[in-house]
């Protein structure tokens, strides 16, 4: 047996974490993919075939209201809301990223504008230019409907483009690509100095790392569901809005279910007195009662431990890759200092893409990112140390080879 082989064996005994993994249906493979589509828990199968059955087969319409449909959203929300550090009320789930992404933007921009002396003239809306491109998509559109200029900068070159121009600023806590983790409570800050409001992205950060939202004073947030937190497949997003915030918030979707009074079915709108005022139209209930089953796997679970054993998973591949690993093979894209690092590790080699499909024959499987990049997530709950040593080793046999 290997040293690395050996210290694997010990880091697993020793891990708190280690028993979760039963919770959900793996195989004998390496599943370092979770930063894409979380694997499944295993109870979820089973409480969607009873939602599936039960609630719409025989409850049916009654189901609104005696199984809970109606207020999942918030519901919801409130079970996320201590993974990402938030005190209840102030989350809903619902849509897609990309919608949520949209709605706070927006929002942002409005409230901007509408605030104090000058707030008229904000007319920037500053986006990070490395960003998921759907976030960069968005912000164009969202710039052209509320006559913004788009202001793309590095993260690192944020504070220095806000001036009073600026409405509202797109920000990623963790990059999609390298997996660096960006430095939320000073982003926060210096965007909130300036008199503009900050969005953050925290799909890659939401079930991996602790976020403090209510802590660090972020305005707006949003996030996917089915990555970290394993909500399945396009599982809905999830939407923060400040409390003190909420009834500035004027959303750009402002569709029935964010009415005061949905079911008076009034001509006239007005925007319910909370987060409620995020949703937009009827939830998506069978994926958002997969998320809420999913989400059960978290009782009794810290994402300060989550953090602890990631960063302790993360800091081992990196040593199994360089004692296995030719020097120059790869390069790291991902920092090396924790206060830096996400939940993945990010290598960059030019024949990646080839890599990974070998890889993933091989049962190893991690993401092309195009045009070089090996990508490997992982997810505490369910990705062991022994996993990594493997992984690790694998990965230096296909790039020898
Ligand atoms: C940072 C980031 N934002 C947004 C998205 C996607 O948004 P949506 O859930 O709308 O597809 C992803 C991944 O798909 C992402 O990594
Ligand atoms: N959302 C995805 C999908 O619907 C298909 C394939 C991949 C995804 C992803 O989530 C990609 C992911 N956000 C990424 O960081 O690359």
């Amino acid at each position: 047996m290997s040293e690395l082989t050996l210290k694997a064996e010990k880091l697993d005994a020793a891990d708190e974490l280690a028993a979760l993994r039963d919770r959900f249906v793996l195989d004998e493979g390496v599943y370092l993919d979770g930063n894409s589509l979380g694997a499944l828990a295993a109870h979820v199968p089973e409480r969607i075939a009873d939602v599936v059955r039960r609630q719409w087969g025989e409850l049916r319409i009654r189901s609104w209201t005696e199984s809970g449909w109606w207020t999942a959203p918030e519901r919801i929300g409130d079970r996320i809301a201590p993974l990402v550090g938030a005190a209840p009320g102030q989350i809903v789930v619902g849509d897609s990223t990309s919608v949520n992404v949209f709605k706070a933007l927006v929002a942002a921009v409005r409230m901007a504008r509408e605030q104090g002396s000058g707030g008229g003239d904000r007319d920037e809306i500053v986006v990070d230019a490395t960003t998921f491109p759907t976030d960069g998509y968005i912000a164009q559109s969202a710039a052209r409907m509320t006559g913004c200029a788009l202001r793309p900068v590095t993260p690192a070159e944020v504070p220095g483009a806000l001036s009073s121009r600026t409405a509202a600023v797109l920000l990623n806590h963790v990059d999609y690509r390298t997996g660096r983790l960006y430095d939320l409570p000073s982003l926060t800050a210096a965007v909130h100095a300036a008199g503009a409001y900050a969005v953050w992205d925290l799909c890659h950060s939401a079930g991996a790392l602790p976020v403090g939202l209510d802590e660090h004073g972020v305005g707006l947030a949003v996030g996917c569901t089915y990555k970290y937190l394993n909500g399945g497949p396009g599982s809905p997003a999830f939407l923060y809005i400040r409390r003190d915030l909420q009834d500035r918030f004027d959303s750009p979707l402002p569709g029935w279910n964010s009415h005061a009074d949905p079911f008076g079915m009034r001509s006239d709108y007005e925007p319910a007195a909370s987060a409620i005022r995020g949703r937009v139209g009827t939830p998506d209930i069978l994926s958002l009662l997969a998320l809420e089953a999913a989400l059960e796997v978290w009782d009794g679970v810290t994402v300060e431990a989550v953090r602890a054993k990631s960063l302790a998973l993360t800091d081992f591949f990196l040593e199994c890759v360089a004692a296995y690993v030719p020097a120059g093979r790869v390069e790291c894209l991902t920092p090396p200092a924790h206060g830096e690092r996400g939940s993945q590790v990010a290598l960059r080699c030019p024949d990646a893409g080839d890599v990974m499909r070998r890889l993933i024959e091989r049962g190893v499987v991690g993401d092309f990112r195009h045009p070089d990049v090996l990508r490997f997530g992982f997810t505490p709950l369910y990705v062991g140390f022994a996993d990594v040593e493997r992984a690790a080793r694998v990965l230096a046999e296909e790039l020898l080879g």
